[in-house]
């Protein structure tokens, strides 16, 4: 499996200290408050349990899953809801916790769709942002790590589902996608 990284892109040291500031930051904005943390299967779900862990006020989680990526290393764009939340979030301050913004259709369609429950609030915490990519616009409100145009995996992020067990973000060698 670690033969097939090229190199690592962030270390498991860089990672655990950006996640602590960002729990910090969160933890400040939602002074008072009570978050839904909602990941976005399968691949925030290690972020997600670091994350959450660095935030000091109260937090619930639930989680959807959707899928656009299948097998391959380009978004099909059609977005499908496999798992959808099992809360009712109408007036709860959602918290969308997802692993890496690139084409952004998938956020878009997701934003769009819980916006639609009426929560009280709604803010996007992406741990890696992939802007060369963005087909579609998506404000971010909180993001760990912007990054080149690379097929990255580790720390959740999978390729054909393999991968996501990596402690760090590394960049794939070519020969194993081609
Ligand atoms: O901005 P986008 O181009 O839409 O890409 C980002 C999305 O794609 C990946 O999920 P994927 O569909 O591969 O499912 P997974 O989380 O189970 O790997 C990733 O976890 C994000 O959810
Ligand atoms: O770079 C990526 N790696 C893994 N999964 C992804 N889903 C969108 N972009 C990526
Ligand atoms: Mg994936």
């Amino acid at each position: 499996m670690i033969n097939d990284v090229e190199r690592i892109l962030i270390s498991e040291a860089q990672l655990a200290e950006r996640i602590k500031e960002l729990g910090a930051q969160i933890t400040a904005d939602y002074a008072g408050k009570e978050i839904l943390a909602i990941g976005v299967l399968r691949g925030a779900v290690v972020f997600m349990a670091d994350l959450t862990r660095a935030i000091k006020v109260p937090v619930a989680i639930d989680f959807m899953a959707v899928s656009s990526y299948g097998a391959g290393t380009d978004s099909s764009g059609v977005v499908r809801i496999l798992k959808d939340l099992d809360e009712n979030i109408e007036g709860r301050h959602l918290l969308i916790v997802e692993d890496i913004i690139d084409s952004g259709l998938t956020l878009t369609y997701l934003l769009e769709n819980l916006k639609s429950r009426k929560p009280a609030s709604i803010k996007l915490c992406t741990l890696l942002n992939k802007p060369e990519r963005r087909k579609a616009e998506v404000q971010i409100d909180y993001n760990g790590f912007t990054v080149p145009d690379y097929f990255v995996v580790g720390y959740g992020l999978d390729f054909a589902e393999k991968y996501r067990n990596l402690p760090f973000i590394g960049i794939l060698k070519p020969e194993v996608y081609k």
